[in-house]
């Protein structure tokens, strides 16, 4: 009996690519997540070690990365073939690319034209409370609201100590998904109408709030729901401040001028806060 190398393949998986392409005042955005997966010639990686065969899986990423600055992104089919092609003609040991990619769909946010709201997954939330003192609470809200500005947002002057190494950004990405919780004051006449109108006011204030940190942003998101909807006193938010670091493609001769970003998934910066009216009633039982 021999024991012999059965089929086998090798990739990096799940590589998120956020392209930003600029057209004037207008942005577009494609959000996808590449994998990739090369076999062919690779009995000699297994079975003795020797690597010369091995096209390195960051080096796969690195080339989504660049084809998607040198080339632009349209459609996935045509990007993933694109990749797919490159493998297979310019490594000999590689007889088989296999490509997937998965497209997040954002819509546009009129506002402005640099943002945009994710389509899906959003959830619409409440929590009542009623107790027999005839005591009521309601608390209204919703999550995985996930909004990003490809412009409009800076991050600097921040504290310094011997462990920062962030750099200072003018014009960064910002990105979050949005979990918002708002406290009715009293009765609200309609929950559907004032659901529309909270959640209508945080997305534009997200979008119109030109933003020097993602926590004056989150005041602004509170404040802009709590002046123009009365019926509630109260908005908590928890934003999680999805990264989006551009990638560093001078090694490839590239430059990259924010156009091309690793959309990470963690660790991510998490910003929480409650704005309210200086008159709201005390809360009760309402965040229990
Ligand atoms: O908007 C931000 N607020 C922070 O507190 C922070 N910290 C950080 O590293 N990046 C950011 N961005």
């Amino acid at each position: 009996m021999a024991i012999i190398l059965g089929p086998n393949r090798y990739g990096k998986a799940e590589t998120r690519l956020v392209r930003v392409t600029r057209d004037g005042e207008t942005h577009h955005l494609k959000d996808l997540n590449v994998s990739t997966s090369l076999s062919g010639a690779m009995e000699a990686v297994h079975l003795t070690g020797d690597n010369t065969a091995v096209l390195p899986t960051d080096t796969q990423k690195n080339t989504v990365y660049a084809f998607a600055r040198k080339h632009g992104v349209d459609q996935i089919e045509d990007f993933a073939l694109l990749l797919a092609r490159h493998f297979t003609t310019s490594q000999p040991a590689v007889h088989h690319a296999r490509v997937e990619i998965e497209e997040y769909a954002w819509d546009r946010v009129p506002v402005t034209g640099h943002s945009f709201t994710r389509r899906g997954g959003e959830v619409r939330t409440c929590v009542v409370h009623h107790d027999r003192d005839g005591r009521v609470s309601v608390v209204s809200g919703l999550k995985d609201l996930v909004l990003l500005n490809t412009t409009g947002s800076e991050f600097h002057g921040y504290a310094v100590d011997e462990y920062t190494t962030l750099p200072p950004a003018t014009d960064r990405v910002l990105a979050t998904a949005v979990h918002a919780r708002w406290r009715h004051a009293g009765d609200t006449p309609s929950y559907g109408d004032s659901y529309a109108r909270v959640r209508e006011r945080l997305v534009e204030a997200f979008a119109g709030t030109h933003s020097l940190s993602l926590q004056q942003t989150l005041y602004a998101m509170g404040e802009r729901a709590l002046a123009d909807c009365p019926e509630i006193c109260e908005v908590r938010l928890v934003l999680p401040n999805r990264h989006h670091v551009a990638v560093d493609l001078s090694p490839f001769g590239l430059d990259n001028d924010n156009e091309v970003f690793n959309a990470a998934d963690r660790p991510y910066g998490l910003i929480e806060g409650a704005v309210l009216r200086d008159d709201a009633p005390g809360p009760g039982f309402a965040w229990e």
